[in-house]
């Protein structure tokens, strides 16, 4: 039951697992010792030497007391170890999902994910502190008993030798069969939690739309059936459990047998203390082999959840961070940069054609520069890459003259303040949400970045104000107050760039200008305005734009200053007299 990517995660855990190991080895040796002082002590009383018999019995109280405390600790030390398992491998794959990015996350199941980072962790858990070290004692013990028994009753200890290796190798020929339908229904049990995630995510969905009964008699039917396959498998591996248990039981019977045999003639006392002494000597060869079927289960777990691991493991992210240079600096702080994308072009993985092609345009420092177009354009593509979670199949994006990826990725990071349609706020206060990228900020910097967001009324308006702890996500929020707050918690960053992809979408038309407002006043920590690029369906906001890029299937068809560009005749001006009738095209014209 080994995995190689479990061997190689094994590697970081060696501590854990030692001390398991020596714990299993110790209690084994108390063991003995007790069976040993025990055969000395019958022996002594059958030979009416009392002193003897008490010192051994003394001996045979002292080995329980021993194991007692060694017991204990190797409770203590499993928990300990277990904890060390599933901190280190949590932080190893939390590392991991941060570094794949939103664009990973997007593309697979967020339940799939969580189950295998909290679920997959637990069961490797047993693996590590449990299963392995018993595997290291199981290897040990017995052949270190039967060695010992060989130079006492060579007949026996081969009788055991046989009955050990049977226990241990005949139910591993199911193993295989057993491990190959676990990791099967692992991966079930993943896509079921992934569908009662998103059941719950999407109930209001499912209830509008009527279907909310019928998914969840369908999870009903996958739970019921990966349960009937749960306890059949669980027959099997108790049925193998069974058949260890014989093998031992006639292993001891056995051992016991060829010695009643062999010590036939000899002087009664000294048959009987021989007899006893392979009787025990069975017990204690058995008792590890006995301990790793209990801990088998614990290592079947771990390897039925080590795919989802190792695929979460071995996922490349689509960028990687080989910058090596940090953000240019200003007399005060990171200067706004001049952004310059040159021929850049863009495939999504397992797409047929560009969503970008020959993107060219410049937004000089400290200016503001609207990308529009129809939906479907690649606004939001854009977006990802100028934020590099993903980069160009060709041409270049520029920072002040310096290649993206020449960055440092976290100095990009720290630089960029970005805005989604659908931002996500926590189950914080709505302070702590607006200090998340700025755990410095002061409260007047909090304040003033919630009045350029146009927030700073509804949020007096909230019970506890600034104090008021949101639901998850910021449910209990309108959109439109979800973004004003998102906005705020960009803007108290105080970042260079500024990227707002349809971050007002949400915002009526009045608070937008308010908004808008409040960008132009946007300084960065340089005292500088911040170099903007606004992602922008309502061209209303797009007007108070220096200059505005119109993107048409992926390129770039026009660029300038956008009261110029709705002046004349052109792919602007068209999308103006589209949006004519909406009360944005309105406020245009
Ligand atoms: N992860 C993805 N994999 C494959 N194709 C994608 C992916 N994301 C977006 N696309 C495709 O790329 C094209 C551009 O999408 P994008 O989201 O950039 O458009 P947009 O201009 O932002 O649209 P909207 O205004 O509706 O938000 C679309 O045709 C979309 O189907």
């Amino acid at each position: 039951m080994f995995h190689r990517r479990l061997i190689a995660l094994a590697r970081g855990l060696l501590g854990p697992i030692a001390l398991g190991v020596l714990l299993g080895v110790l209690i084994s040796a108390t063991y003995v010792a007790q069976a040993l002082l025990l055969v000395v002590a019958l022996t002594a009383i059958g030979a009416g030497d009392q002193q003897r018999a008490v010192l051994a019995l003394a001996g045979v109280v002292a080995a329980v007391a021993v194991r007692a405390g060694l017991l204990w600790a190797r409770e203590v030390a499993a928990a300990w170890a277990g904890g060390q398992v599933r901190a280190r491998l949590r932080d190893r794959l939390l590392l991991q999902v941060a570094d794949l990015g939103p664009t990973f996350v997007a593309q697979g199941r967020v339940g799939a994910t969580r189950a295998t980072v909290v679920e997959g962790v637990d069961a490797l858990e047993g693996y590590y502190s449990r299963y392995l070290p018993q595997v290291v004692v199981t290897a040990l013990v017995p052949i270190v008993l039967v060695a010992a028994l060989f130079t006492v009753q060579p007949a026996a200890a081969t009788v055991l030798a046989v009955a050990v290796g049977l226990a241990l190798v005949v139910p591993r020929f199911k193993d295989a069969t057993l491990l190959r339908s676990g990791r099967e229904r692992w991966t079930t049990w993943l896509d079921i939690n992934a569908d009662y995630l998103e059941a719950m995510q999407g109930l209001p969905t499912l209830r509008s739309a009527g279907a909310d009964r019928r998914r969840r008699d369908g999870l009903q039917t996958r739970s019921t059936a990966l349960y009937v396959d749960t306890m059949r498998e669980l027959r099997i591996s108790l049925l193998e459990n069974g058949f260890s248990m014989f093998v031992q039981q006639a292993g001891t019977a056995g051992a016991v047998v060829v010695t009643v045999v062999a010590v036939t003639g000899v002087v009664p006392a000294a048959a009987a203390s021989t007899v006893l002494l392979v009787l025990l000597g069975a017990v204690e060869c058995f008792r590890p082999v006995r301990d790793l079927t209990r801990a088998w289960h614990a290592g079947y777990l771990g390897l039925t959840a080590v795919d989802g691991l190792d695929a979460l493991l071995s996922a490349r992210p689509a960028v990687t961070d080989t910058g090596r240079r940090d953000l240019p600096s200003g007399s005060t702080g990171t200067a706004p940069p001049t952004i310059a994308l040159r021929g850049v072009e863009y495939t999504f993985p397992g797409a047929d054609s560009p969503v970008l092609r020959d993107v060219t345009f410049t937004v000089p420092a400290g200016s503001t520069v609207a990308v529009v177009g129809r939906s479907g354009a690649g606004k939001s593509t854009l977006v990802g890459l100028l934020t590099r979670e993903i980069d160009p199949d060709r041409g270049e994006i520029h920072w002040d003259g310096i290649a993206l990826p020449a960055l440092r990725r976290p100095a990009l990071r720290a630089g960029t303040a970005v805005v989604g349609q659908h931002p996500y706020l926590f189950a914080q206060s709505v302070a702590d949400n607006l200090r998340l990228g700025a755990p410095t900020a002061s409260d007047e910097e909090i304040v003033a970045a919630a009045r350029a967001a146009d927030a700073d009324a509804f949020v007096r308006d909230l019970p506890d104000g600034y104090d008021t702890v949101l639901a998850e996500g910021g449910r209990s929020l309108s959109g439109g107050q979800r973004q004003r707050l998102a906005l705020a918690r960009a803007l108290v960053r105080r970042s260079p760039l500024l990227v707002l992809d349809e971050a007002t979408s949400a915002v009526d038309t009045v608070s937008e200008q308010a908004v808008v407002a409040g960008l132009r006043a946007a300084r960065s920590a340089s005292g500088d305005r911040p170099t903007c690029v606004l992602v922008v369906h309502r061209l209303a906001t797009a007007l108070t734009a220096e200059q505005v890029v119109v993107l048409d299937a992926g390129r770039v068809v026009q660029t300038g200053p956008p009261a110029e560009l709705a002046a004349a005749p052109g792919p602007f001006a068209d999308l103006l007299d589209a949006q004519q009738g909406e009360p944005a095209g309105a406020v245009l014209r």
